[in-house]
């Protein structure tokens, strides 16, 4: 396994943000993690790239990254995207490319390369507010991709897009999960997280609910009542701040909540 993150486990104060969970991400896969909001899928990416202290074990390839600065666990090719993109408005796409280029040799060349692969190659010259959202989505994956990750983090990659463009990102995330390197994506589009990952995983009030293939999942009766608002557990749920977002919709209505939220 590439990763392997075991009974990990975040509190902010009082609430348990994430509460014992294990999950796995293998070379070539695209993995899933969804959840309602406020059921910790931030805070997942956050603990094992480094951004906030967690319980539990964490393994990269052959090490334990627990512990490690989040730029020695970004150097062993652990790359991850925000939800609100980070992206510099006064440089250039290839510019922005190159950062994450970092200094290896034949910047240029590869920072085209990811461009035209992004369909942003008309663009190269341009700056970031130049472009649609859509497209400084699609910069932000070509920036991490020039860093060489092997597992990419992505955290809401479609927040903001339509379903068509939504949609379009499908093909671009599949094809970032080849040979070695892996993809964990965190979206609110289910469509999009079922239509491109091999295995999803699904938080709820910072636990794993549910796991496996995209069928066997959207089929779960925990998810559906998860995203129904009408999970009666009885778990002792932590006081998070869950806003309601997920409740109250069901799986298929989510593409439509999220398009209502986007600018
Ligand atoms: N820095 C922080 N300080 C305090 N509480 C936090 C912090 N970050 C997250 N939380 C809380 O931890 C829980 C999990 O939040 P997190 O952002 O990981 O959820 P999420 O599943 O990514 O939600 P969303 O889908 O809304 O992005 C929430 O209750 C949130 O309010």
């Amino acid at each position: 396994m590439l990763l392997r993150a075991e009974r990990v486990g975040v509190a902010f104060g009082g609430i348990r943000a994430l509460d014992e969970v294990t999950m796995s991400v293998a070379a070539g896969e695209v993995v899933g993690l969804i959840g309602p909001n406020g059921a910790g899928k931030t805070t997942f990416i956050d603990a094992v790239s480094g951004f906030v202290p967690a319980t539990g074990t964490i393994h990269f390839g052959d090490q334990q990254i627990q512990g490690l600065p989040a730029h020695r666990r970004a150097a062993l090719g652990l790359v991850r995207t925000f939800q609100h993109l980070e992206l510099f408005d006064d440089l250039s796409l290839t510019e922005n490319v190159l950062i994450g280029h970092g200094r290896r040799p034949g910047g240029r060349q590869e920072a085209a390369a990811l461009l035209y692969r992004f369909g942003l190659a008309d663009h190269a010259g341009a700056f970031p507010p130049d472009l649609s959202h859509g497209q400084q989505r699609l910069l932000a994956l070509a920036r991490a991709l020039a860093s060489r990750p092997r597992l990419l983090l992505l955290d809401e990659p479609a927040a903001g897009l339509d379903s068509r463009e939504s949609a379009a990102l499908a093909d671009p995330i599949r094809a970032m999960a080849t040979g070695e390197r892996a993809v964990l994506l965190i979206d609110h589009d289910v469509d999009l997280v079922f239509s491109v990952c091999d295995r999803v995983y699904v938080l709820e009030f910072g636990r794993v609910i549910a796991a496996g293939g995209p069928a066997e999942v959207s089929a779960s009766a925990a998810v559906r009542a998860a995203y129904l608002g009408t999970a009666g557990d009885g778990a002792d749920h932590d006081g998070a701040d869950h806003d309601g977002a997920g409740a109250g919709v069901d799986l298929d209505e989510r593409q439509s909540e999220r398009q209502e939220k986007s600018p």
